[in-house]
C-alpha cells in the first residue's frame, strides 16, 4: 500500500448567496382537510461570507432560523434548500465537505462508562488515519487535551467532569484529526459565565490557529460577545445585519436605531431583531443589509487590521493564543488521507479497524455498565435463587406440573424482561452518542451495529445462562444435558430477541416512550405463549398473533425439554397423579406434537427480524436528523 499523502490544515472559506428554506405550512384547520399545503419560508435569501480564521457567531431571536441556517451550512439540511454554497469560491461538494468539517451539538453526550483518556483513545482510533503509529496518536491525545486544558482530569470517568469540561472534552474528540471547519450549536448553553468565557475564548484560538468557526450564540456577555469577530443576525428567516462585531452599532445607528448608553451590543442586537425597537425595522434592515453586504465586507478587512493592534481582544488573550497557534498546526495534519480510503483494501482495513474499535468500546463499555451488567448479574443470581427456592422440588413431580410450568414460564418472563428493560433504559443515551459520532463521519452505521451486536453477545448469553442453572438445578429438573442444552439454548434466544425489541424500540422512541412501549409489546407475546389459553379458544382473526410469539416457540420448546423426548415417568407422592406419564402433560397444554427443531428455527427468523428492525430504525433515526 502506497504511503498516504498527509495535507497541512486547508484555509475553508464558506460562501453562501440567496440561502431560502421552505416548508410545508398546513397552519389552518381547512388546510388540512383540503389536503392543500402553503409554503412558508424559514431563511429568506440569506447570503454571507465565513472567514477562515474568524470566529463567526450567528444570533438572533428564538425561532428566528439559526439552527436552520446553521444546518444547512454544515450540509446536514440539504432537502427544500434553494441557494448556492461555495467553498473557496468553488460549489461545495457535500459528502467531502461533512468530512473536514464537524459539528458540536448542544447536548454533549458522552459515553459514561469510560475515562477521558480511553474516550479520546477510542476517538482517535477511529478518527486518525490507520497509517499514523500509536506513539504518534498518544502524542496527537496528549497535545489536544493540553491544548483543551483537559490534561489534568485524564483518568477521571465521563460522568465525574463539569459541565464546561464535558465541552471541552467534545470539542476534543473533535480536534484529533483537526478539521479547517468546525460548527458549534450553542456552545454556552449550561455553562456558568465564567466558564461561558472560558469556552468561547477556546473557540477564539481555534479560529486564531486558521480555521472557519461557526457558532450559534443566545444573549452572551458584552466580554464574551467581544470575543466574535463576525455576527450574522437573523429574525424572522431574514439576516438584518452581516459583518464586524464592531461595526454592528455603528450601523444601527446609521439606519435610525441607536444603542442605549452602557447597553451590552448583544442584547441590543437581540431586541432589535425581536422587533422591540418596531417591527418595521425587520424588512427595512433586511433590505439595507443586502444592499451594504459590500461595504460590510470592505469593513472586515479594516477589522482584520484593527485586531493586528495589542489593545484587539485577540492580542488581549494572545499569549494564550498564539500558543495554542503553534501548536494547532504543529501537531496536528488533515485525516483525509486518500490512499487509505480510496482503493477496495484500503476501504476494508477502515472498516476492519472502525469494527474492532466499536468492538473494544462497547465491550468496555458493556462490561462496566451498572445496569447492564452488575445489577443483572445480581438480578440473575437473586432471582434464580428465589425461583428455586419457591419450586424447589417441583421438576420431577407428577402432582407439581403446573407448579413446574409456571417456573418454566416465569423464568422467561424473567429473561425477556431483565434483558429488554436494561436496553430501553440505557440504549436511548448511547443513540445521541452514536448520532453524534455518525454525522461527524466518525464511522459508518454497519460497522457500529456489527460491534455493538458482537460485542454484547457474550453478556446476553452469560446472565441467561447463570439464572437457567441455578434455577435448572434448584429446582430438581431431569440431569440430562440433552434437556439442560435445550433449555440454555432458548433461554439465550429469547433474551437476544427481547434484547433485540428493545434495541428497536430504544432506536426509535424516546426514553419515556420506550419504557412504557416495550413492555406493552411483550403483553399479547405472553398471552399467547401457551399457558394462559390454547389456540384453538382464540378467535381466528388475531390467531396469527401465536405466530409471531416468541414467548410461545421459547414455552412449548422448554416444556417438550423437560417432558418430552420420551422422559419416563415422573414420580408420585400422592395415591393420584394423572400426569405421571410426562407426555399427558404436554398433551394437556398442547405442546406434545411440536417440533423443536422448528420452534428453533421460528425463534431464529423472528430474532434476525426484529435485529435488522433495530438497524433500520437506527437507519432512519440517522436520516430523520438530517433533514
Ligand atoms: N422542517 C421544518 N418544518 C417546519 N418548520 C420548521 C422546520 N424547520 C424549522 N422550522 C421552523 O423554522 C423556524 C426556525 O427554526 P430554527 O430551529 O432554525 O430556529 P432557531 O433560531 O434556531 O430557534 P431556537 O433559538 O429557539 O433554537 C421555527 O419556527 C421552526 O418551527
Amino acid at each position: 500500500m502506497a504511503p498516504p499523502i498527509l495535507h497541512p490544515t486547508k484555509s475553508v472559506k464558506l460562501e453562501f448567496r440567496n440561502l431560502n428554506f421552505l416548508v410545508n405550512d398546513a397552519s389552518s384547520a381547512l388546510d388540512r382537510v383540503r389536503g392543500t399545503t402553503k409554503k412558508r419560508s424559514i431563511l429568506k435569501d440569506v447570503s454571507g461570507v465565513i472567514e477562515p480564521g474568524k470566529l463567526t457567531a450567528i444570533m438572533g431571536p428564538s425561532g428566528a432560523g439559526k439552527s436552520t441556517l446553521m444546518n444547512i451550512l454544515a450540509g446536514y439540511k440539504t432537502e427544500n434548500v434553494t441557494g448556492e454554497i461555495l467553498l473557496n469560491g468553488a460549489p461545495r461538494n457535500n459528502a467531502k465537505f461533512r468530512k473536514m468539517s464537524c459539528y458540536i451539538m448542544q447536548d454533549d453526550v458522552l459515553l459514561l462508562n469510560l475515562t477521558v483518556i480511553e474516550a479520546m483513545r477510542f476517538a482517535a482510533q477511529l478518527k486518525l488515519p490507520l497509517s499514523k503509529s500509536r506513539v504518534e496518536k498518544e502524542r496527537i491525545i496528549q497535545d489536544t487535551l493540553e491544548m483543551i486544558g483537559l490534561t489534568g482530569c485524564q483518568g477521571v470517568m465521563t460522568s465525574n467532569i463539569s459541565g464546561g469540561q464535558r465541552k471541552r472534552l467534545a470539542i476534543a474528540f473533535e480536534l484529533i484529526n483537526n478539521p479547517p471547519v468546525m460548527f458549534f450549536d450553542e456552545p454556552t448553553s449550561g455553562l456558568d459565565s465564567a466558564t461561558c468565557y472560558s469556552c468561547v475564548n477556546l473557540l477564539k484560538a481555534l479560529a486564531t490557529g486558521g480555521r472557519t468557526i461557526i457558532a450559534t450564540i443566545h444573549q452572551p456577555s458584552a466580554r464574551i460577545f467581544e470575543l466574535f469577530d463576525s455576527l450574522y443576525l437573523l429574525s424572522c428567516g431574514y439576516s438584518l445585519y452581516r459583518g464586524p462585531i464592531n461595526s454592528l452599532v455603528p450601523f444601527f445607528a446609521k439606519e435610525g436605531i441607536q444603542c442605549p448608553p452602557y447597553h451590552n451590543p448583544a442584547d441590543f442586537a437581540i431586541e432589535v431583531a425581536s422587533g422591540d425597537y418596531g417591527e418595521h425595522w425587520i424588512p427595512k434592515l433586511a433590505k439595507t443589509n443586502d444592499m451594504n453586504a459590500n461595504s460590510i465586507q470592505a469593513a472586515e478587512v479594516d477589522v482584520q487590521s484593527i485586531n493586528k493592534s495589542p489593545e484587539s481582544p485577540k492580542a488581549v488573550n494572545g499569549v494564550q493564543n498564539e500558543s495554542f497557534t503553534v501548536s494547532i498546526t504543529s501537531s496536528f495534519e488533515d485525516s483525509d488521507d486518500s490512499s487509505d480510503s480510496s482503493s477496495q483494501d484500503g476501504k476494508v482495513s477502515i472498516y476492519l479497524n472502525q469494527f474492532t474499535t466499536l468492538f473494544k468500546r462497547s465491550f468496555v463499555c458493556v462490561s462496566r455498565d451498572m445496569m447492564l451488567t452488575h445489577l443483572r448479574f445480581a438480578a440473575s443470581v437473586l432471582v434464580g435463587l428465589f425461583v428455586g427456592a419457591i419450586y424447589h422440588d417441583v421438576g420431577n413431580d407428577a402432582s407439581k406440573c403446573f407448579d413446574n410450568a409456571g417456573n418454566l414460564f416465569f423464568g422467561l418472563l424473567f429473561l425477556v424482561f431483565s434483558s429488554m428493560m436494561c436496553t430501553l433504559l440505557t440504549f436511548p443515551l448511547e443513540r445521541g452518542v452514536l448520532i453524534r459520532e455518525h454525522m461527524n463521519c466518525w464511522y459508518s452505521l454497519k460497522s457500529y451495529f456489527l460491534a455493538r451486536t458482537l460485542a454484547d453477545l457474550p453478556f446476553q448469553m452469560f446472565f441467561p445462562l447463570l439464572y437457567i442453572v441455578i434455577a435448572y438445578f434448584m429446582t430438581e429438573q431431569p440431569y440430562d444435558m440433552f434437556r439442560l442444552s435445550i433449555v440454555i439454548f432458548f433461554a439465550i434466544l429469547i433474551s437476544l430477541t427481547a434484547q433485540s425489541i428493545g434495541l428497536l424500540i430504544g432506536a426509535a422512541c424516546s426514553l419515556q416512550s420506550a419504557v412504557f412501549i416495550g413492555p406493552i409489546t411483550a403483553i399479547p407475546v405472553f398471552l399467547f405463549s401457551g399457558f394462559f389459553v390454547t389456540m384453538k379458544s382464540v378467535p381466528a382473526y388475531i390467531r396469527w398473533i401465536a405466530y409471531v410469539s416468541y414467548a410461545r416457540y421459547s414455552f412449548q420448546s422448554l416444556l417438550t425439554a423437560m417432558y418430552g423426548f420420551d422422559r419416563a415417568p415422573l414420580k408420585c407422592g400422592e395415591p393420584y397423579c394423572h400426569f405421571k406419564n410426562p407426555r399427558k402433560f404436554l398433551e394437556a397444554l398442547n405442546a406434545d406434537d411440536i417440533s423443536v427443531v422448528d420452534h428453533a428455527i421460528c425463534m431464529v427468523v423472528i430474532l434476525v427480524v426484529c435485529r435488522f428492525g433495530s438497524y433500520m430504525a437506527l437507519r432512519v433515526k440517522i436520516m430523520s436528523e438530517r433533514n
